[in-house]
């Protein structure tokens, strides 16, 4: 029989987010997915693989399905998704978890670097800025090769209510969020376009305003509505947006959260910031030209990102 040359993408944590994406991943036939978590949760995690692979001679798409506990069966993948840990409920902030999630991050990044030295890792779990930290340092990886998510995220929520506004299709809007992924991240309205056309000649500035600040509380609007979790479709389809950009080698333009080495100023933090995302991981970090107020905002939302990489131990 001949040898299966397909890409292999490995998730972690096969909750919400996790099992979303490995389900989309599949659908696109980017690789064959792997998806683990604890061994008290093998048989529901089996059970949710072999249901998404039941789905495939339905939907026609070509590509394995695993649910496991076993690190083993990760070996050699060419992207690993971090989506473990725990998510926060109404009441919470995502600063909240940093704890518990932390210890999660080392225990996974010790098995995902003992069989896939070479992997590029995609961290999910929250507080996402400091988790890829957490992730880069304890897989001792060049920086290249551990990506956060969040500003996909944050840009996709910021465009779709842009796109409601103006009653115009989401394809032709384009717009990013830069900083960390909490209420202080900065939506650059300067940047962002409606069809080319800047959106401050479209939309007048107090409704701006207003799709910002909706922006920085998007997540918490989808936690508050679902009362017992977070926000998962989303979410997923933004980190398969990263896993294609590295496995097609696309050098995309994507916020993603980098590990800076005085990119903007800043200096030993991970912060969402404009990227190209291909083959190699994280290929470069883009820098803008920031007016004092971008950059005063970027500032306010780094230092929300230091102070909890402080509680770090
Ligand atoms: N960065 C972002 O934009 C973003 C977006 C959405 C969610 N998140 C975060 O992603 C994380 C996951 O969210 P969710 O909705 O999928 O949560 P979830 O509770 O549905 O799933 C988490 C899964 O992780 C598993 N898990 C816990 N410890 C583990 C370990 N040591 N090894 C393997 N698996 C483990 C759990 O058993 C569970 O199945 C949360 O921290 C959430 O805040 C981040
Ligand atoms: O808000 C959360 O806790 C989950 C995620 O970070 C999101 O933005 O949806």
């Amino acid at each position: 029989m001949a040898v299966n040359t397909r890409k292999k993408i490995s998730v972690i944590g096969a909750g919400f987010t996790g099992a979303t994406t490995a389900f989309i991943a599949a659908q696109k036939e980017l690789g064959d997915v792997v998806l683990v978590d604890i061994p008290q949760a093998e048989n529901p995690t089996k059970g949710k693989a072999l249901d998404m692979l039941e789905a495939s001679p339905v939907q026609g798409f070509d590509a394995n399905i695993i649910g496991t506990s076993n690190y083993e069966d990760t070996k050699d993948s060419d992207v690993v998704v971090i989506t473990a840990g725990i998510a926060r409920k109404p009441g919470m902030s995502r600063d909240d978890l940093v704890n518990t999630n932390a210890k999660v991050m080392k225990s996974v990044t010790q098995e995902i670097v003992k069989y896939s030295p070479n992997t590029v890792i995609i961290v999910l779990t929250n507080p996402v800025d400091a988790m890829t930290y957490t992730v880069l340092k304890e897989s001792c990886f060049p920086k290249s090769r551990v990506i956060g998510q969040s500003g996909i995220l944050d840009s996709a929520r910021f465009r779709t209510f842009i796109s409601q506004e103006l009653n115009l299709s989401v394809k032709d809007i384009t717009g990013f969020v830069l900083g960390g992924h909490g209420d202080d991240m900065v939506p650059l309205v300067r940047y962002s376009y409606a069809g080319g056309i800047p959106l401050e000649k479209l939309i007048p500035q107090e409704r701006l305003d207003a799709i910002v600040e909706r922006t920085r509380k998007g997540g918490g609007e989808i936690v508050n509505l679902l009362g017992n979790g977070s926000a998962y479709y989303a979410p997923a389809a933004s980190l398969v947006e990263m896993v294609e950009a590295v496995l097609k080698d696309q050098r995309r333009v994507l916020p993603t959260i980098a590990y800076l080495e005085g990119e903007y100023g800043y200096n030993g933090i991970c912060l969402g910031v404009p990227t190209i995302v291909g083959g190699n991981g994280l290929e470069e970090i883009i820098e803008l030209e920031l007016s004092a107020d971008e950059k005063a905002a970027l500032d306010r939302s780094a230092e929300s990102v230091k102070s909890v990489m402080n509680v770090l131990a």
